[in-house]
C-alpha cells in the first residue's frame, strides 16, 4: 500500500504557481484575483472557504471574501455576482455551496461570467468539459487528476469505478476519467443510490473513487486486490476527544481497505488540499485569459 499524499502534491502546485505569479508580479503583469462568496455561517464551509483565502495568500494570490447573512434575497446576490463579472481586478468568483433552501443555486451559478467560472459549474463550462475542449474543470474533479498526473499514476485501459454521480464530483470525474488524455482512458461505471449490484462492479474495478458521501461506506470486501482508491468523503463525525468535538471521515474503511489496495487517498490529507490546489490552477488561467 502507498499513500496518494494530497497534501504534497497541493504544495508542489501552490509552490509552482508562487514561482509563476512572482514572476508576473516582476514582468509588471495583473496578480491573480480570486473573490469567493460565503453566504451564512455553515462551519464545514467556513473551513473550506478559510482553506481556500489562505491558498491564496501562500501562492500570492489577492482574495476577496464576500459574506451575506443566510437570509439574504436572491436578487441581492445576483447584483453582488454582477458586480465581480464587471469588476476587471477579479479573475474567478465562486460561491460557497451549498446555499440556502430560499436561493435557487443553478440560477446564481448560471449567472457566473463563464470567463470567471472557476468552480467550472456554469453550463457552458460542463459543455466544453464534455467535448473535451479547454475549459475550468471542477476542482474536486481536476484535482483528483492532478493527483493522479503527479504519482504518474497509469490509468489507461483501466476499469474505474465512480460510486456517486453529483455533477460537482461523480459526473465530471466519470467524464474525465473516460477522456482521451492522460490520466484518462478509463473504462468507466457510474454507480449511484438505484445501482443494483454495486458490491460486484466494485470488485472489477482497477480504481475506485468513492464520492457517495456515507462514511466508511467501501469495505475491504468490495475492493479487489491492487486497486487505486480515491476517497473523496469529508464527513464530519463527532469526537469528544477532539478539541473541535469532530473528526472527518472519508467514504472508504481507509485501515482494512488500505491492506489490499496498491495506492490509496488519506482523509484528511488526500482529495480535499487537491481540490485547492485545483481552484488556484483554474484561477491562475482565468487571470492569463482575461488579461
Ligand atoms: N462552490 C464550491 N466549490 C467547492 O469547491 C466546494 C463547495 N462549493 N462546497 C463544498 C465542497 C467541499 N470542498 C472542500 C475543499 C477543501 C477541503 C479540504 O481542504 N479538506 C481538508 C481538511 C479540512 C478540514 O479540516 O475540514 C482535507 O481533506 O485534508 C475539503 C472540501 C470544496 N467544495
Amino acid at each position: 500500500m502507498q499513500i496518494l499524499d494530497g497534501k504534497l502534491a497541493a504544495q508542489a502546485i501552490k509552490d509552482a504557481l508562487k514561482l509563476d505569479v512572482a514572476q508576473r508580479s516582476n514582468e509588471g503583469k495583473k496578480i491573480p484575483h480570486l473573490a469567493a462568496i460565503l453566504v451564512g455561517n455553515n462551519g464545514a464551509s467556513e473551513t473550506y472557504v478559510a482553506a481556500k483565502v489562505k491558498a491564496c495568500e501562500e501562492t500570492g494570490f489577492k482574495s476577496t471574501l464576500v459574506r451575506f447573512n443566510s437570509d439574504i434575497d436572491e436578487l441581492t446576490l445576483l447584483e453582488e455576482i454582477d458586480n465581480l463579472n464587471n469588476d476587471p481586478d477579479i479573475d474567478g468568483i465562486l460561491v460557497q455551496l451549498p446555499l440556502p433552501k430560499h436561493i435557487d443555486a443553478k440560477k446564481v451559478i448560471d449567472a457566473i461570467s463563464p470567463n470567471k467560472d472557476v468552480d467550472g459549474f456554469h453550463p457552458a463550462s460542463v459543455g466544453k468539459m464534455v467535448e473535451g475542449l479547454p475549459t475550468f474543470i471542477p476542482a474536486t474533479p481536476y484535482g483528483i487528476m492532478l493527483l493522479l498526473k503527479h504519482y504518474k499514476i497509469d490509468t489507461k485501459g483501466k476499469h474505474a469505478i465512480v460510486i456517486g454521480r453529483s455533477n460537482i464530483v461523480g459526473r465530471p470525474m466519470s467524464i474525465l476519467l473516460s477522456g482521451n488524455s492522460n490520466p484518462g482512458n478509463c473504462t468507466v461505471t457510474i454507480c449511484h443510490s438505484h445501482t443494483t449490484n454495486l458490491k460486484e462492479l466494485c470488485l472489477q474495478g482497477d480504481i475506485i473513487v468513492a464520492a457517495l458521501g456515507i462514511p466508511e461506506f467501501v469495505t475491504a470486501d468490495m475492493v479487489k486486490p491492487g486497486a487505486i482508491i480515491i476517497d473523496v468523503g469529508i464527513t464530519r463525525v463527532e469526537d469528544s476527544t477532539r478539541k473541535s468535538g469532530f473528526r472527518l471521515k472519508g467514504d472508504v474503511a481507509f485501515d482494512q481497505v488500505a491492506e489490499k489496495t496498491d495506492w490509496i487517498t488519506p482523509v484528511p490529507g488526500g482529495v480535499g488540499p487537491m481540490t485547492i490546489a485545483a481552484l488556484m490552477k483554474n484561477t491562475y488561467q482565468a487571470c492569463i485569459e482575461n488579461n
